[in-house]
């Protein structure tokens, strides 16, 4: 199998990880040749790991081997399926499944990694709506069991079927969904780590406690504060958005707290300071 996937950050990185172990032969591509080389960079990192616990079939470099990294869109022409995990922005992704409807081969499936935006749009926009498909892997990639598989409106019963075994040969398990904002993981999951954000703007407490209260209470293994952190509250931002105008109700209202911080430049982990510093 051909896996392509687009965009080297957290989760495209972990994707083609994964798709590497399970023998497949990758293409990853991103804007620059800097985020090609972080992306690689940590992808060897979470190799090393995964072997000293001898959690790997193949060496580190045998799967390194099977990813081929560039710039270049036109890499996807002759991918069996596509995974695309850019930024959370709906222009952003239906203008680049735009260009992938031309440049894949015509019997390439495409599939989105997004967190909320709806697929049906992203089907339409990349010409092939019965070949396309929201596969949704949760963070950090290489450890978490779920995808979410998401059918578009006009998905083809070939085209969840082929991404269902995709996923179970990369050792995941998928379940799957409707098209609704947020689908399922995020509609609940989200509004949570929005409400744990709203605490701090209302002073009910510290992010300490917070978490704590979360962890030791609820047994979450991290708290919803650090979680924010950890998936990026850009990410989580774009999520409430989607959230709020999909279903038009303002328990969904992303809080301002939250937007001051993304305004602030303040991402959580991956900028070095959120509600935390890294
Ligand atoms: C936003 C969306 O659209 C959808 C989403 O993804 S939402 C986010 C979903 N994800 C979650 O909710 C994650 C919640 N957190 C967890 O499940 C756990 O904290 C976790 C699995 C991430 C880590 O497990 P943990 O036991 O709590 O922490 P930790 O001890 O730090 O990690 C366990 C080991 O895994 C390793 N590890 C962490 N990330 C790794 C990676 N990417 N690759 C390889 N190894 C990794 C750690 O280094 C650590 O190794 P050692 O034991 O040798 O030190
Ligand atoms: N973070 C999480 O926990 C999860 C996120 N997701 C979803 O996965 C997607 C990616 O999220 P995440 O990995 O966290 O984000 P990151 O910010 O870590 O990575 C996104 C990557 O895509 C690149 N990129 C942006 N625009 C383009 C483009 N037009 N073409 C190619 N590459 C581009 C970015 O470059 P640059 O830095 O220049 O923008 C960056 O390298 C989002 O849709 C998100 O909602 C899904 C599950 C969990």
């Amino acid at each position: 199998m051909h896996f392509g996937v687009i965009g080297a950050g957290q989760m495209g990185g972990g994707i083609a990880q994964v798709a590497a172990q399970s023998g497949f032969d990758v293409t990853v591509q991103d804007v620059q040749q800097e985020f090609l080389d972080r992306g690689r960079a940590t992808i060897q990192k979470s190799l090393s790991k995964l072997h000293e616990k001898g959690r790997l079939s193949s060496t580190p470099d045998e799967i390194l081997g099977r990813i081929r990294f560039t710039t270049e869109l036109t890499a996807f022409a002759g991918c069996d399926l596509v995974v695309e995990a850019i930024v959370e922005n709906q222009q952003v992704k239906a203008g680049l499944f735009r260009q992938l409807g031309e440049v894949v081969k015509p019997d390439g499936i495409l599939a989105s990694n997004t967190s909320s935006i709806p697929i049906t749009s992203l089907a339409t926009a990349s010409g092939r709506p019965e070949r396309f498909i929201g596969m949704h892997f949760m963070n950090p990639v290489p450890l978490m069991q779920l995808v979410e598989v998401i059918r578009g409106y006009q998905t083809s019963d070939a085209t969840a079927q082929f991404v269902t075994e995709t996923a179970e040969r990369m050792g995941k398990t998928p379940l799957s969904c409707n098209d609704f904002p947020g689908f399922v993981s995020n509609r609940i999951l989200m509004p949570m780590l929005n409400e744990a954000i709203q605490c701090v703007m209302e002073g009910v407490a510290e992010p300490e406690a917070i978490d704590g209260i979360m962890k030791l209470g609820m047994n979450h293994p991290m708290g919803p504060l650090t979680l924010a952190d950890f998936i990026g509250l850009d990410t989580c931002l774009s999520i409430m958005e989607v959230l709020h105008r999909g279903l038009g109700d303002d328990k969904y209202r992303p809080s301002p707290l939250l937007r001051k911080m993304v305004q602030a430049g303040l991402l959580g982990r991956k900028s070095g300071q959120g509600f935390y510093r890294y």
